[in-house]
């Protein structure tokens, strides 16, 4: 997949592409919804013989528009880039979004980044809405084509009757309900981070973990513990997760959740390591022990508890 940044102005040609078929949006999560916008262009480049792109823009509108200091991201850009490109898209186009970007009337929008770029057929969803204050609809998208490029329109995804989209999974991750996220998206919520020290208590309780400082700009599920999944050096492992504070030790709640997981049949040395982690279940809510022997008696449970989902979902 070619990578292609824009930012307004640009000085592209249309004669300088290929001609082009584009998916429009912000794509967060890459959830199922954005898998049906853009397979539809693919399919459409695929009858017509020419290249499927897809237009994104980074940073998040609201981060600009808002002064939002920092949003969490279902997909932050890293992730949002592979994931379009296992979908197989020719090119991708990453919009820097700025306040002069936001500020483009309709038809500027549509004859510098679309015109101009010599797509011959957008694909957005029924509620897609481009320039200034969103003010171009697919309503208007004909009349701002200025007959240069046709359109298909994805009617509404949904889920029992909810549009699939990027706020209402944030909201499902937030609450905890990992699973349900992957079912909209489509995949497990993932989150990347390095593997750093923690208090070496773990192997003392007979449950070593790795301690897992998650990169910042992605939603994670609140404290409690999942059942998980591991990406270390191209290898997958299960395990059980525990994002919290830890009450059972600490009178003083720490700044931050700390996110351990205790990695089933592993005992190799990751300090430093790059790593990932798939969402599959909440288990239950962190609790604050009397000692550390119950602590142990849970956390037993709760191994055996992902030991046995896992084994089911291979069923
Ligand atoms: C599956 C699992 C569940 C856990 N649940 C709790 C809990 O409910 N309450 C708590 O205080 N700590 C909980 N912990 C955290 C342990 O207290 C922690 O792993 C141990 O103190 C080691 O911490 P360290 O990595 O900082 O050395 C859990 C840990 C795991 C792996
Ligand atoms: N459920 C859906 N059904 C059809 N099209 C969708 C759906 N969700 C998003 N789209 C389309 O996919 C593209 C990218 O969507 P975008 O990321 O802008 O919105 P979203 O997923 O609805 O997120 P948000 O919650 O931020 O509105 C747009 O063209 C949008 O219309």
């Amino acid at each position: 997949m070619k990578l292609i940044k824009l930012s307004y102005p640009h000085n592209f040609k249309k004669n300088e592409f290929d001609e082009m078929v584009l998916a429009l949006g912000y794509f967060d999560g890459v959830h199922k919804g954005h898998q049906k916008v853009i397979l539809k262009a693919k399919e459409i480049a695929d009858k017509m013989g020419v290249k499927s792109a897809v237009m994104t823009f980074n940073p998040h509108p609201l981060v600009v528009l808002r002064k939002e200091i920092g949003i969490d991201y279902i997909t932050p850009l890293e992730d949002k880039i592979q994931t379009i490109e296992n979908l197989n898209v020719d090119i991708l186009f990453i919009v820097e979004f700025t306040r002069e970007f936001a500020a483009l009337l309709p038809q500027q929008f549509v004859d510098e980044f679309i015109i101009n770029l010599n797509v011959k057929h957008v694909v957005a969803g029924f509620d897609f809405t481009y320039g200034h204050l969103g003010k171009g609809t697919m309503e208007t998208i004909p009349f701002h084509s200025r007959e240069q490029f046709l359109h298909t329109t994805v009617e509404k995804q949904t889920d029992h009757d909810r549009k699939i989209s990027s706020t209402l999974i944030r909201e499902v991750i937030r609450s905890g309900d990992v699973a349900y996220a992957q079912t909209l998206i489509g995949r497990p919520h993932s989150t990347k981070g390095r593997v750093i020290h923690g208090d070496k208590r773990g192997r003392t309780i007979g449950f070593p973990t790795a301690n897992v400082e998650v990169f910042d700009d992605y939603i994670i599920p609140p404290t409690g513990v999942y059942a998980v999944t591991i990406n270390i050096k191209k290898q997958v492992y299960e395990g059980v997760c525990n994002i919290g504070y830890k009450p059972t030790f600490h009178e003083e709640k720490p700044l931050k959740p700390s996110v351990e997981v205790h990695i089933f049949n592993f005992n190799n040395e990751i300090y430093g390591e790059n790593v990932t982690v798939f969402w599959f279940k909440r288990i239950r809510s962190e609790q604050k022990f009397h000692n550390v022997e119950e602590l142990i008696e849970q956390i037993k449970l709760d191994k055996a508890a992902t030991i046995q989902f896992f084994e089911k979902k291979l069923v």
